[in-house]
């Protein structure tokens, strides 16, 4: 059920162009406890209002000069993106009540109304409204959660390989390159050996934020197991586009942390892979990768591997 501080906040529009049917129907409102409530004499403000304020519900009167409800539904439904239109129709006219439920109003009212019937329907709409919004709430946190860790809040591997169809399309589209860098921490296991894996956690989230500060808006940082990270870099042209954000993560990572009122070292090994060079489809570019990454783990951690630099970027070093 919806919590009655919930109902009392809702938002409520009052549309009717007769000056008393609006002081009544707001002060209805009022003396029913809700706290949100404005009017509007033109009906042709109603869509640009309920753009900017997103109502939980328009009392929609149907006899309007200039425009009537029915128009203004129809209007409302061209912005109305989840289709679920707010509208409590109200009409003197018994042979309107059909077409305004068939323009998609949720319920309607005729005049002359009773008061506990007009209060009744009202709650009994927004409790509907309320319910359904957070339904879709719902919904967009659990899409949310399918496509993110949980720890780091960074795309996990289902999003990544997504991210990496879709820079592999644009870079084909520009005659361009785009870049995926796969990264494992050096040294994590140590820390949570040492301080504990609430810390090793912390620490997780930490090099999460560097990544960030350390890659363009437009890259995609991911997390995708454990301590190993994957970074999309699209809208390549020169070697320098992965050089610079390589060296740059390589500084970020290896400056200490403070976590958990402790600080901690550790350094990144990465290994980059290229499109077109080393792959045309995200599987192998994410394996050319990964044995780069390989590479650079034994050659002494704490640095980037190319998969196929002499091939690829012969002419650019
Ligand atoms: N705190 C924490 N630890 C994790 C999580 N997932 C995996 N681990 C641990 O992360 C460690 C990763 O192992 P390694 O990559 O071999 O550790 P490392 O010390 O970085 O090894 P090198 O890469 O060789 O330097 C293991 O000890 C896992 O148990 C997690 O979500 N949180």
């Amino acid at each position: 059920m919806i919590p009655a501080d919930e109902l009392r906040n809702a938002k409520i529009l009052v549309v009717d162009d007769c000056e008393d049917n609006v002081f009544m129907q707001m002060e209805i409102l009022r003396l029913a406890g809700y706290n949100e409530v404005s009017s509007c004499r033109d009906p042709s403000e109603v869509v640009s209002l309920h753009v900017r304020n997103s109502y939980d519900l328009i009392l929609l009167d149907m006899h309007m000069p200039g425009m009537n409800g029915l128009e203004v539904m129809e209007r409302l439904r061209e912005v109305e993106k989840d289709s679920y239109l707010p509208v409590l129709a109200i009409t003197g006219d018994r042979n309107f009540k059909i077409a305004a439920l068939q323009a998609g109003a949720r319920d309607f009212l005729t005049k002359p109304y009773d008061m506990t019937e007009f209060q009744m329907r009202i709650r009994n709409m927004l409790e509907v409204r309320l319910l359904y919004k957070k339904v879709a709430e719902q919904g967009r946190l659990e899409k949310e959660m399918a496509l993110h860790d949980a720890l780091t809040g960074l795309p996990n591997r289902r999003l990544l390989v997504d991210r990496i169809e879709k820079s592999m399309q644009h870079a084909s589209r520009g005659h361009n390159m785009m870049a995926v860098m796969y990264l494992d921490l050096d040294g994590f296991k140590a820390v949570n050996d040492t301080h504990g894996h609430g810390c090793g956690d912390e620490l997780l989230k930490n090099v999460a934020d560097r990544l960030r500060r350390a890659t363009r808006k437009e890259d995609t940082v991911a997390r995708i197991g454990g301590d190993e990270f994957v970074i999309v870099l699209s809208d390549i042209a020169h070697v320098d586009d992965v050089l610079r954000p390589a060296s740059k993560i390589l500084r970020f990572l290896s400056t200490p942390f403070d976590v958990a009122s402790v600080t901690v070292s550790v350094s990144t090994s990465i290994g980059i892979a290229f499109y077109p060079g080393d792959g045309n489809d995200v599987e192998e570019l994410i394996s050319r990768a990964d044995r780069a990454l390989y590479d650079a783990k034994r050659g002494g951690k704490n640095r980037y591997h190319f998969s196929d630099v002499p091939v690829l970027l012969g002419a650019a070093m």
